[in-house]
């Protein structure tokens, strides 16, 4: 039963746990034991007999290699036996004898096992650090594959440099070897990863890196766990968040079963006390003994109980579930005319609006002081959609015992029409004026004290909110306040293989020079950000332009070791009035506010960065006279190419 649905979990929150078993010819056993009286998803266990060799075949005429798929249902096959390939195969050994005879074999068990209809394969992890004719062959099986997956096994080790000596020339990091394999096998989107977890854990910058990574399956070994007071198995505090972070990472889509596992392996390390009633005062749960108890039950128990005991997720993200790591293209809100479920969802935003509303109070109150509080204070939200910002500047009136004049002004007919019946059913005719008009071109009648616009995309100036207010900036007094004053747009390197493989699998360039609007989930972020572009309001600078060059140079944590950056998180921070903010930079991002995801700038061909060894990006924010655009590329370890010229693949329309 997968872990949670006994806790009342909905079903696409739940994760499955298996088993991994040994090589036995009675499968249908090995299932019913490990399925009924373990109560595991599925096992891990090989298809073949291990002492089956091919060169002995020619020899010896030995019998077929496993027993009839008929043991088993297709749909037994598929949902509950995940194949694990003979773990003697060395495709890289100096014998050429085992070499030739590890390609036969795994090209024979991969064909079995596509027979079988199994969904996916463990593969052995490479004997060594060399491992370009394993790659070799698991790659001409990738050429021609259904969609069976392939999980490369890589055991979670990564030594200091610290811990081997200055000179040392044995240094591991079992990172790298997945790199090599990866990219000899370029990427390939049905290769991932069957991480080992061992007992001891390598730093948590290193760590953090799989969680870009595509990792199907987490093995704990039972080596690795403790034993509790109770003489029963649990994890290190490290380990503990290691697979809860697992937990989180795994993306959620449970139609397909074989998908982002856990899977328990080795001999049971702990003699579990007999059961008695005292085992109910365990906090997780051991009521389920029976008499022929699967020997590594506890184990599963353990890990259903850290699954358990993780906090539900918010209302906010079970309803954003669907749109992790979903690339989206951007709005276009000045070309195109936003939709009424658009509109929807920026107003089910409370947080963005109690925001503005603190910022025009602290605005109202600097402006007009409390003996002038009769005064009239003409402000203009301008990009006023259906009302939103209107609502908030009135109550912010109201908050400070101010008097407003507003002008609403929209270039979206559509919207302007849902403006109209707000402003009656609210009866704020005497007070707001709705202007119907593309706010660059507006005749306004008076000039503003205050101007309120949220033309903000997720890299802030995205959404063409610079050249919008430079148009309405003619309208503000000399002494007006723009509301945001000020805002940034900052980028983060990012492990995102998943990300990168949605974008390669379009096949084509256009796609690789697109940003696209996506709720990160399953990535790294491999430093902090950095800001990129700012933007100031009002700005009356005579050599005022909306062209931007920067270059910046990011290193990662010494002790995270080798990753691959495939590309470029994005993101805004607004000073909207003063000290009140609102952004989507992670370290100071607004709490609970949704109306952003962030932005991703991929990159075509992924970097490899070192420690010591920084990433130098670039990024312009080009002008033309009918549209604005981003280049971007990486100059160091590598040049990459120049991303987008000319605006060629992505650009904003004016
Ligand atoms: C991101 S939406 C915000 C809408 C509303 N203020 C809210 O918070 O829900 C931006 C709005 O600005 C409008 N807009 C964009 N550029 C504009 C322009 N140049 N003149 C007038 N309206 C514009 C769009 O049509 C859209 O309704």
């Amino acid at each position: 039963m997968p872990l949670g649905e006994k806790a009342g979990f909905e079903k696409s929150q739940s994760r499955y746990c298996g088993v991994e078993a040994e090589f036995n010819d009675d499968m249908p056993q090995l299932l019913n034991f490990n399925l009924s009286t373990g109560s595991f998803d599925f096992v891990v266990a090989p298809l073949m007999n291990p002492s089956y060799r091919p060169s002995l075949l020619e020899k010896d005429g030995v019998l077929p290699f496993a027993a009839s798929d008929l043991v088993l249902s297709p749909s037994q096959w598929s949902s509950h036996v995940v194949g694990k390939l003979s773990s003697w195969i060395d495709l890289d050994s100096e014998d050429e004898a085992l070499r030739m005879d590890s390609e036969t074999t795994l090209k024979q068990e991969i064909a079995w096992a596509n027979h079988l209809s199994v969904q996916a394969c463990i593969l052995p992890p490479p004997k060594g650090a060399s491992c370009a004719n394993y790659a070799r062959c698991v790659n001409q099986i990738l050429q021609g594959s259904n969609n069976m997956q392939l999980w490369l096994r890589i055991p979670l080790v990564k030594t200091d440099d610290d811990d081997m000596g200055a000179n040392s020339t044995s240094f591991i990091d079992s990172w790298e070897l997945w790199n090599s394999f990866r990219l000899l096998c370029e990427h390939h989107s049905q290769l991932s990863i069957a991480l080992d977890i061992l007992s001891s854990l390598p730093s948590l910058n290193s760590l953090g890196r799989w969680f870009g990574e595509t990792v199907a399956a987490a093995i704990i070994n039972t080596d690795s766990f403790l034993t509790n007071g109770r003489g029963y198995p649990c994890l290190s505090k490290r380990h503990q968040k290691l697979i809860t972070g697992f937990f989180k990472s795994f993306n959620t889509d449970m139609v397909k079963l074989m998908d982002d596992l856990i899977v328990i392996s080795g001999k049971p390390a702990h003699s579990i006390p007999r059961p008695s009633s005292d085992l109910a005062a365990n906090n997780f749960d051991n009521n389920s003994e029976s008499p022929q108890r699967h020997p590594l039950r506890p184990y599963l128990d353990y890990v259903g109980f850290l699954f358990q005991r993780m906090d539900p997720l918010p209302e906010q993200e079970r309803f954003e579930l669907g749109y992790r790591d979903f690339l989206q293209s951007p709005l276009q809100p000045l070309m195109d005319n936003l939709e009424a479920q658009t509109y929807e969802t920026f107003e089910r935003d409370s947080m963005k609006y109690i925001q503005y509303q603190r910022a025009i109070s602290k605005a109202l109150l600097d402006r007009v002081p409390d003996d002038k509080a009769s005064a009239t204070t003409v402000l203009m939200v301008v990009g006023a959609g259906r009302g939103p910002l209107v609502r908030a500047s009135l109550q912010a009136a109201e908050e400070t015992g101010r008097k407003l004049k507003i002008y609403a002004v929209e270039k979206n007919p559509n919207a302007v029409v849902t403006l109209h019946s707000l402003v009656k059913l609210e009866g704020w005719e005497d007070i707001v004026t709705i202007i119907s008009c593309d706010m660059r071109f507006w005749d306004a009648p008076e000039k503003a004290d205050i101007v309120v616009s949220e033309l903000l995309g997720s890299f802030g100036d995205n959404e063409l909110s610079p050249e919008c207010l430079d148009g309405a900036q003619r309208f503000l007094k000399q002494d007006g306040i723009s509301i945001p004053s000020s805002y940034t747009s900052f980028i983060q390197p990012l492990t995102a293989a998943k990300l990168y493989n949605d974008v390669k699998s379009h096949k084509d360039l256009a796609h690789f020079e697109t940003a696209y609007v996506v709720k990160l989930h399953n990535i790294a972020r491999l430093t902090p950000s950095q800001p990129v572009f700012t933007f100031t309001h009002p700005d009356y600078s005579t050599k005022k332009s909306n062209q931007r060059y920067k270059k910046l140079q990011f290193e990662i944590p010494s002790d995270t070791g080798s990753a691959m950056v495939h590309g470029f998180a994005g993101y805004f921070d607004a000073e909207l009035y003063k000290d009140v903010h609102l952004g989507i930079e992670p370290s100071m991002a607004t709490p609970n506010m949704f109306s952003w995801f962030a932005i991703f700038f991929p990159l075509r061909t992924p970097v490899c960065i070192k420690p010591g060894s920084p990433l130098e990006v670039h990024f312009w924010r080009c002008c033309g006279s009918s549209k604005v655009w981003y280049e971007w590329c990486v100059a160091s370890p590598n040049s990459s190419a120049i991303h987008n010229s000319n605006g060629r693949s992505y650009w904003v329309g004016l």
